[in-house]
């Protein structure tokens, strides 16, 4: 989707970071940390990229359904968020409200458009890798693990009814909003709300089933790509596809599930069918696609930082 993006995105919230870093005493290893959690959301979010055969999605082999976009969009707009994932870890690490993280989020929102000449490539991301990349940093403020139990419960405790209220909307403005409207499903703003269920109950255990099996991680990224194609409320495959898009995703995600996933001889050959039949009908299911980044980075999290 093409926005009107300004060209020069304004830094809203340096004042804000280096005040939080020179008076509450933030020190080298808080930043340390920072940049380790920076640099772990950006890999994932490259992870994603690189990921092949992803039905319908942009990877390094092609564009799958979409017209304005490709690999190198997206890695421009991976690497004009760097920045913004260290801000938010260390926002996360003074205790700072909804509204404060909100800010910084429209602030990185603006960035990405500048970096990508208007494409939304990573909204989804934004807002989803942000606020773990916040909880991240409270958990470690607070002395707690990163598991991903204490990951979840700090979203919930600190930022729980904010995002409640984020779910409201009067005049639905967004494709995802107009979607959850037309189509009563939750997306983006129901899931954060709830504690990313779909990430947190669906996609890490599918990923972490399929490593205790021996497979490879790329198998289990795939795996846990296609369990949240099958489960989730994915706006942006109701806004290209409709209610008979979304149920052509969900069913065809359900069906390779149940042939065994990556566990079948045969699946890749399944994966790169559906990624040219969802190429050809343009369905791109880029909220599963955002999630699977923040599931790896989930994932890491407990694996790298413990
Ligand atoms: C809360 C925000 C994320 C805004 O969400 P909103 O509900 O308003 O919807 P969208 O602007 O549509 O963005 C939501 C993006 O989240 C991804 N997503 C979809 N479903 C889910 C889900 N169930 N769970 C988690 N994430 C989900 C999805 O991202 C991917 O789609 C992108 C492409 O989308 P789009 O541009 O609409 O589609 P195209 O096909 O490219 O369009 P055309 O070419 O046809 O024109 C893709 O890149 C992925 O990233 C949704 O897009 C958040 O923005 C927010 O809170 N921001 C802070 C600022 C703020 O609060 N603003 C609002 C104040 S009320
Ligand atoms: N690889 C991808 N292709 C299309 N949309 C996406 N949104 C997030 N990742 C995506």
């Amino acid at each position: 989707m093409h926005v009107n993006a300004e060209s020069r995105a304004p830094d809203t919230l340096s004042g804000y970071t280096s005040a939080v870093s020179s008076n509450r005493g933030i020190c080298r290893q808080d930043r340390t940390f920072c940049h380790d959690i920076a640099r772990l959301a950006v890999h994932c979010l490259y992870t994603e990229l690189a990921l092949y055969p992803k039905p319908g999605l942009v990877s390094l082999i092609d564009n799958g359904s979409h017209e304005d976009m490709s690999a190198s969009t997206f890695l421009r707009s991976l690497f004009a968020l760097r920045h913004y994932f260290v801000r938010i870890t260390l926002a996360g690490i003074s205790g700072a409200s909804f509204e404060t993280l909100k800010q910084l989020g429209i602030d990185a929102e603006r960035r990405m458009l500048a970096a990508t000449a208007g494409v939304n490539t990573h909204r989804g991301a934004i807002f989803c890798l942000g606020m773990l990349c916040a909880a991240a940093g409270h958990c470690k403020a607070e002395g707690n693990d990163l598991s991903a139990a204490d990951i979840r419960q700090t979203l919930l405790s600190q930022w729980g009814s904010a995002l409640a209220a984020h779910t409201h909307c009067t005049a639905p403005t967004s494709h995802g909003q107009r979607m959850s409207a037309v189509h009563t499903v939750g997306g983006a703003r129901e899931e954060m709300a709830q504690g990313l269920p779909s990430l947190f109950d669906v996609a890490l255990p599918a990923l972490r089933r399929t490593l205790a099996d021996g497979r490879s991680p790329h198998a289990a990224r795939i795996d846990a790509l296609f369990s949240l194609m099958a489960h989730m409320s994915d706006t942006n495959v109701y806004h290209r596809g409709g209610l008979t898009g979304a149920e052509l995703v969900r069913s065809h995600a359900r069906a390779f599930l149940k042939q065994g996933g990556t566990a079948h001889p045969e699946w890749r050959s399944t994966a790169v069918a559906l990624h040219e039949l969802f190429s050809q009908k343009k369905l791109s299911p880029g909220g599963a696609a955002d999630l699977l980044a923040a599931t790896c980075f989930v994932h890491h999290l407990y694996q790298d930082f413990i």
